[in-house]
């Protein structure tokens, strides 16, 4: 369970978080929403230790993480697919996967063949350079260099921006998997409404650096959620 408590974050004098709470339960997935430049961003980089907090605090499974490095947030089971993916682009698949090593203690380091029961393309483009994979082939690499360290909060960062449909399905249905193992909570940033609503537990809109509307993803009411979506 992820717990953000009235959390504060600056990027010098200018304030990008203010007093935001969530909550995010294993097993589950909580959606962030909200048009570009309101804070979902800051959210994800406050939550992995990308940037500091100025105020409130950050609980992992009643772990304080709030002021920890993001490599021990990384080893305390946080896992982070970054806004564009960040895959290196002149190493292979394989060595990318590779550096999702890098919490792990060395007896820990193999990568599990559920990896590519979820990501069965990657097996085939091993050899492949990060940079020659499409957008989408590149966003499931990243999402899988995250799960190598089994990890019990997954932070996405809009995982379909600019990526094709027929890829979007197949991450839609990966993360269905993954909820219904139960190991793992998964926050979700999404500018994709009903990409967002099909996969909701539950949901929170942001709107110039705060929470505005939050609930059961069962609960969302669409024409409410949009007006805040569209600029
Ligand atoms: N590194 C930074 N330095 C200064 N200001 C920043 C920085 N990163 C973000 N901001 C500002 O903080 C605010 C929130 O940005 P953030 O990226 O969290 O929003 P977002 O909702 O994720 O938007 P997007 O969907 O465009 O990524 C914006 O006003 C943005 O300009």
């Amino acid at each position: 369970m992820l717990l953000v408590n009235d959390v504060d974050l600056y990027y010098g004098a200018s304030q990008a978080l203010r007093k935001v709470n969530l909550s995010a339960e294993t097993g589950k997935v909580t959606c962030i929403l909200g048009r570009n430049g309101v804070g979902k961003s800051s959210l994800a980089r406050a939550i992995t230790g990308r940037h500091p907090v100025r105020g409130g605090s950050i609980t992992l499974n009643g772990l304080d993480i709030s002021s920890m490095a993001p490599a021990d947030r990384a080893r305390a089971g946080i896992a982070y697919v970054p806004q564009g993916r960040e895959i290196f682009s002149q190493l292979t698949v394989q060595e990318n996967l590779y550096t999702g090593y890098a919490p792990l203690k060395r007896s820990q380091r193999h990568i599990s063949p559920e990896i590519f029961d979820l990501f069965p393309v990657l097996k085939s483009m091993l050899k492949r350079r990060g940079g020659d994979l499409s957008g989408g082939q590149q966003q499931q690499l990243a999402i899988a260099r995250a799960l190598i360290t089994k990890p019990r909060l997954l932070v996405l960062d809009e995982p379909t921006e600019g990526i094709q449909p027929s890829i979007i399905k197949d991450i839609h249905n990966v993360i269905t998997i993954l909820r219904q193992q139960g190991e793992m909570a998964i926050v979700l940033v999404e500018q994709y409404f009903d990409f967002a609503r099909e996969l909701a537990d539950y949901y929170a809109v942001m709107d110039r650096g705060e929470v505005i509307l939050s609930g059961r993803g069962d609960e969302m009411v669409e024409e409410d959620v949009r007006r805040h979506m569209t600029v």
